[in-house]
């Protein structure tokens, strides 16, 4: 995505999603809250330990004055620090994060800046040092926003004037090279922290757009695939189809010595049917058959498909010769109650001849002469006056008429 486009997508300061990616701003909340949960609790375990073991520097700069700058430390700083740790395993934790981090920043630097005013003039510089790491937490270390980091960082930076100009009365090149870290660590901080916030959104909305496109090329692949299977005329199953689940049917019923039958039907006259009602009305009504096939055959394990022009092929798996000859006589019922007129056919309507074989597999046969045996019972039911069922005969000892 251009750096141009990402500019526009977002609100120069807030930073935040805006216009048609608006949506994105609560997903892109609760994705920066778990991906920095972890390292914002490093942060404040590593911000209570690193302001707890500054009191050594309080005993050697400010004995005197230990009481009040360890109560600051251990008093207040310390169990601050405890709680919100404490809290940022609450399921709830995410909605007051900022909020939560901000508040420990802030304490830190304005403990800082207390801790000033304990020392003497010559001394206070000690600390000084300290308002940086306050800094450095919120622009970087507790990942706080880009928003909430600047707003805590000129905050603890107009809080140290006060106290400066207030308390402390520092010499003016004291104040002013103060003054110059201070705003210059700010800005410094205030772009690393812009730039990281910007590349984390630009991250997220890119992630996001790659799986959506994902998703879409997904199911454009199921539809394809559906498709690559369907014969575009009848949408029934086509021969590839039909190649494929013979394949994988023969195998599973082989594996677990199941019967395997396959039905083949043909449109009887179709050729008068199409010279005389025409080819559009020949396609129609292949698609009425296919219909009635398939509102036939349901059972699980069964495929109904077109095995080309005007004939169609029927898996059944786990089911015997017997059982076979009954759906397929069902099926030459159910195509003669459609009453798709047909002059030009012995009843007057599209009827159908059907040739069942059906086997439990083994090595003595092949799925071809399965269908070879499907096939020659059908060129019988033609023979014998089509509109008809039937049998195919193989001379095997696993198949039950
Ligand atoms: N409308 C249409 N006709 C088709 C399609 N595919 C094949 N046919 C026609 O189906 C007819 C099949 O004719 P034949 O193989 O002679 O068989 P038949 O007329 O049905 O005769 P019998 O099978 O012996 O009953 C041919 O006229 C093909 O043109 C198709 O997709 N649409």
């Amino acid at each position: 995505m251009a750096k141009k486009r990402l500019g526009a997508m977002l609100a120069p300061f807030s930073l935040t999603f805006k216009g048609e990616q608006a949506d994105w701003e609560a997903p892109f909340r609760r994705a920066y809250f778990k991906s920095t949960l972890g390292q914002a609790r490093v942060a404040i375990g590593f911000g209570i330990l690193y302001f707890s073991l500054f009191a050594i520097l309080d005993l050697l700069v400010i004995p005197n004055r230990l009481l009040e700058a360890w109560l600051c430390r251990f008093g207040v700083f310390l169990p601050a620090g405890l709680v919100v740790l404490a809290l940022s395993y609450h399921k709830s934790f995410m909605h007051y994060f900022q909020a939560s981090l901000a508040f420990l920043v802030i304490l830190g630097g304005l403990g800082v800046i207390y801790l000033t005013t304990l020392t003497t003039a010559q001394d206070a510089y000690l600390y000084y040092a300290g308002l940086i790491l306050a800094f450095m937490f919120g622009y970087g270390f507790a990942r706080l926003r880009f928003v909430v980091a600047t707003c805590c960082g000129w905050l603890l930076v107009l809080a140290f004037l006060v106290v400066e100009l207030g308390v402390n009365h520092p010499s003016l090149k004291g104040l002013v090279a103060n003054q110059f870290f201070f705003v210059g660590a700010n800005i410094v901080g205030m772009m690393i922290c812009y730039h990281q916030e910007k590349a984390a959104r630009l991250a997220f909305l890119l992630q996001n757009q790659l799986s959506d496109q994902n998703a879409l090329l997904l199911s454009h692949n199921e539809n394809l695939a559906k498709l690559s299977n369907l014969d575009g005329l009848t949408k029934v199953a086509n021969r590839r189809h039909f190649d494929h689940f013979m394949f994988q049917s023969w195998r599973q019923c082989q594996a677990g010595h199941q019967p395997i039958a396959v039905i083949i039907c043909d449109i009887d006259v179709f050729k008068q049917y199409n010279d005389h009602y025409g080819h559009l009305a020949g396609d129609d009504c292949l698609v009425k058959v296919a219909k009635a096939l398939a509102r036939t055959v349901r059972r699980q394990g069964s495929l109904v498909a077109r095995y080309g022009g005007e004939e169609f092929a029927v898996v059944l798996t786990g089911v015997y010769m017997e059982e076979s000859m009954r759906i397929a006589e069902r099926i030459r019922q159910q195509v003669e109650d459609l009453a798709l007129p047909h002059c030009l056919s012995a009843q007057g309507v599209v009827t159908l001849s059907l040739g069942v074989a059906a086997v439990i597999p083994d090595n003595s046969l092949s799925q071809r002469e399965l269908f070879q045996c499907a096939d020659s019972a059908l060129y019988e039911a033609k023979l014998a006056g089509r509109n008809q069922v039937k049998a195919g005969k193989l001379f095997t000892s696993q198949v039950r008429a």
